[in-house]
């Protein structure tokens, strides 16, 4: 017997809850479209992305690919065009303002690039630490939580100074205590070792890793630094507002560093194959795919036949 509309209807809702299921972070075919002066650039073109609670990812990829617009989406201060955006079970699409802001106080933590752009410059580090504390109403634990989360990533020291009075890397340390304020699940991270030199670089990604390892708490960092993106379990790189590869490290036996490279296969099989790859075999337009017992071939397709 064919099935009924309804029965129909049930399957695909069951498949599309199926996608990510209760993964910490969800992003199923997710689509931003900007448009200014009429022009729409499509930043974001159908994007799938599942990271779980705990884990700690680097995003890669060329400058323009989306990292950014990620970002911003998962952070709730941007709204996707479509798709599916959830963190912690919340939808990012159909949030209201109310929860969209106590989800920006207590859910999520943000660190941008630029080290002057994460803290009030007329405060001393532990008033930054506890002004969220502060907007959230939290009472009157807030003192001795700045001081604990100062502590914790190694800039306890500068408690009392204002952030002029600060390196780079200590500022960044200090903007991590304050995304880690109202103990959120996630922190995400725009370049945050950016405008550092590798050693200090090295110090404010130890203070990201300490967050994850020690509170638990979700990390996503969008970087172009190699120390940082090859030193995390999980890299995924994005071109052209979608995922494409993905690399994972993990221990060998000789507790050596071992990275896998995997093109990323989305909800309706397509994959990007590398540029370098395509070019390096002429492959243009048109592949031809073969099934294998354990793999698939890819190769250029057949010269067609000349007409002389
Ligand atoms: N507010 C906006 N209005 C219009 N277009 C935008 C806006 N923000 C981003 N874009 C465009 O969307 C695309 C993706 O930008 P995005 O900033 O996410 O890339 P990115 O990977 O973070 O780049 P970068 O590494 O240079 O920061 C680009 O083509 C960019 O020009």
């Amino acid at each position: 017997m064919n099935p009924t509309l309804s029965e129909l209807e049930a399957k695909a809702t069951r498949q599309k809850a199926a996608f990510g299921g209760d993964s910490h972070i969800v992003c199923d075919n997710l689509v931003r479209i900007y448009k200014t002066e009429g022009v729409e650039v499509v930043a974001l073109q159908g994007l799938d992305l599942v990271i779980d609670k705990g884990e700690l990812v680097a995003i890669v990829g060329a400058s323009g690919s989306g990292k950014s617009t990620l970002l911003n989406v998962l952070s709730g201060l941007d709204v996707p065009t479509a798709g599916v955006a959830r963190v912690a079970g919340m939808d990012l699409l159909s949030m209201s303002p109310r929860d969209r802001l106590r989800y920006r106080r207590s859910v999520v933590g943000f660190i941008w690039q630029q080290t002057a752009r994460n803290l009030l410059p007329y405060l001393t580090a532990r008033e930054n630490v506890e002004l969220p504390m502060k907007l959230a109403s939290r009472g009157k634990a807030r003192r001795g939580r700045a001081e604990e989360l100062l502590e914790l990533l190694g800039v306890d020291s500068c408690a009392g100074r204002r952030p002029p009075e600060l390196s780079g890397g200590q500022q960044q340390r200090v903007a991590i205590a304050v995304a880690l304020a109202n103990s959120p699940q996630l922190i995400l991270a725009d370049e945050p070792t950016g405008e550092l030199d590798s050693e200090t670089s090295e110090q404010v990604f130890d203070a990201l890793r300490t967050a994850n390892r020690e509170l638990g708490v979700t990390v996503v960092i969008v970087t172009h630094d190699p120390l940082v993106s090859e030193q995390v379990d999980r890299t995924v790189g994005i071109r052209d507002g979608r995922t494409s590869s993905e690399t994972l490290r993990r221990e060998g036996a000789e507790g050596q560093i071992i990275a896998e490279e995997y093109a990323v296969l989305d909800r309706v099989g397509r994959l990007q194959l590398p540029r370098d790859f395509t070019s390096a075999l002429d492959m243009e337009r048109r592949v031809r795919l073969e099934l294998e017992s354990d793999h698939i071939g890819v190769w250029p397709a057949r010269e067609e036949p000349s007409n002389d």
